[in-house]
């Protein structure tokens, strides 16, 4: 069965009252008696479940923050021509010069070599006629019109105000070496040098997916309701780590919707994050909609507090499809352990782990699950921030990392995940 004819087979089926299908697959990394995974292991199978995206030629609106797979040299010269640096006259020979033509921006070069004694008037950029020594300035020039020409003397010391063809940069030269960031200065030198497309690293692209009858996008949320925070946290999330937050939904309550909107981020996501629907609720349509599309579930719940229901799995065609917890903190851990390691593997790019230090107070540790608790960088260590229970952001926001407090830790330097400044 193709993708298509799964999700078409899923849509059909989906109001019906089947139960979830286990498959070997959704079982592969849970371990004895449906144990979720450690969390060390969740981020490993996160990172290692994809290969570098390959490289491809974007157009340069499409390449910003991308980084180069081949050195960007100049296809043009810069400049391309002998032109003018300043608007006036470009002369040729001992002052006065008689003027016999004019030469505006965009114009073609003046026709024919420039005798000594004559001038042309030209405007900055224009290509200088043959035979030019100089360009005078308008300010530097003294003109005099006559009757049937008009004549200008100054003092015009030969190659003054003519910049040379390549002079800034030679047709061929490389500018930028392969794995530079595409700045927005650097974009603007590919366009210059004559580039519409570059073959770049691209960015890998996460689709969003904000499920649940009870979330609202704006406004205050009314009884039985809840204001999304996920949303909004996820894209700043995503290119902190390297990505490009792709469309993101909002998706109701449903086998058929969810399948749907999966369906459709296919097309334009390397990644999907779908939020809620995690979780075991009568309205929980993640798992069963994975299954029935027939995807390969890599991570199923991690021995993580916040975040335990997160998951992992890869549709039939290679995309990855994260499962974050509908609570705001879990799903920022389970961004933080399966979405962002994923788009860090995606970019070739595996996050450097290692800060570690001492926590400035005890913290209980949990007897079989890590534990991810908002600190704040001090010199006497991390300090807990308080108020990171699974539904709020209110301690993530006050702090600058997560510990990773391993279970029964009982003191000594923990891991630090850096959190987004
Ligand atoms: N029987 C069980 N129930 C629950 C378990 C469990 O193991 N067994 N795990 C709990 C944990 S832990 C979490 S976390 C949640 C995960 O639930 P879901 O991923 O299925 O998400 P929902 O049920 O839709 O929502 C949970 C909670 O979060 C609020 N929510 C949802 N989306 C958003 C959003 N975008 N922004 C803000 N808040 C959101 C939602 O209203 C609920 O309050 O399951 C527990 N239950
Ligand atoms: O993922 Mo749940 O807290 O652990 O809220």
């Amino acid at each position: 069965m193709t993708v298509a004819d799964r999700i078409r087979y899923a849509e059909t089926t989906a109001s019906a009252a089947t139960p979830p299908r286990r498959d070997g697959h959704g079982d592969r990394h849970r371990g004895l008696h449906g144990a979720p995974v450690p969390w060390d292991t969740a981020r490993r199978i996160a990172t290692q479940a994809v290969r570098p995206l390959p490289p491809a030629d974007l157009p340069l609106s499409l390449a910003g923050g991308c980084r180069l797979a081949q050195p960007l040299r100049a296809l043009v010269a810069l400049p391309r021509d002998d032109v003018a640096a300043m608007d006036g006259y470009a002369v040729a020979g001992p002052s006065p010069w008689r003027v016999v033509g004019r030469v505006l921006a965009g114009q073609p070069r003046h026709r024919g070599t420039l005798a000594p004694g004559t001038a042309v008037e030209i405007a900055t950029g224009a290509p200088v006629p043959e035979g030019a020594d100089s360009v005078l300035p308008y300010e530097a020039a003294s003109e005099r019109r006559g009757l049937a020409a008009t004549e200008v003397s100054g003092d015009s010391p030969y190659g003054r105000h003519i910049r040379r063809r390549g002079e800034e940069c030679a047709e061929g030269s490389v500018v930028l070496g392969a794995g530079a960031p595409l700045t927005p200065v650097a974009l603007g030198l590919a366009a210059g040098l004559g580039h519409d497309t570059l073959r770049v690293h691209p960015l890998p692209v996460v689709g969003v997916l904000i499920t649940g009858d009870e979330v609202v996008g704006a406004g205050l949320p009314g009884e039985g309701r809840v204001r999304d925070a996920v949303g909004p946290l996820l894209p700043g999330l995503i290119e902190w780590a390297g990505g490009r937050a792709g469309e993101s939904r909002w998706v109701p309550d449903g086998e058929a919707a969810l399948t749907r909107a999966i369906a459709a981020h296919c097309g334009s996501a390397d990644v999907i994050a779908v939020c809620g629907a995690s979780s075991k609720g009568r309205a929980d349509h993640l798992r069963p909609v994975l299954s029935r599309l027939g995807a390969d579930v890599l991570v199923d719940g991690v021995a993580v507090r916040p975040g335990h229901p997160q998951l992992l799995a890869r549709l039939p065609g290679g995309r990855l499809v994260v499962g974050l917890p509908g609570n705001p903190y879990a799903a920022l851990a389970a961004a933080l352990t399966l979405l962002l390691p994923a788009v860090r593997g995606l970019l070739g790019r595996p996050e450097c782990r290692g800060e570690r230090t001492a926590l400035a107070e005890t913290v209980p540790s949990h007897p079989s699950d890590t534990r991810l608790v908002a600190v704040r960088r001090s010199a006497r260590g991390a300090v807990p921030v308080g108020h990171d229970r699974p539904g709020s952001l209110w301690g993530a926001a006050l702090a600058d990392a997560l510990a990773v407090v391993p279970p029964r830790w009982e003191g000594g330097p923990v891991e630090l995940l850096a959190l987004p400044a």
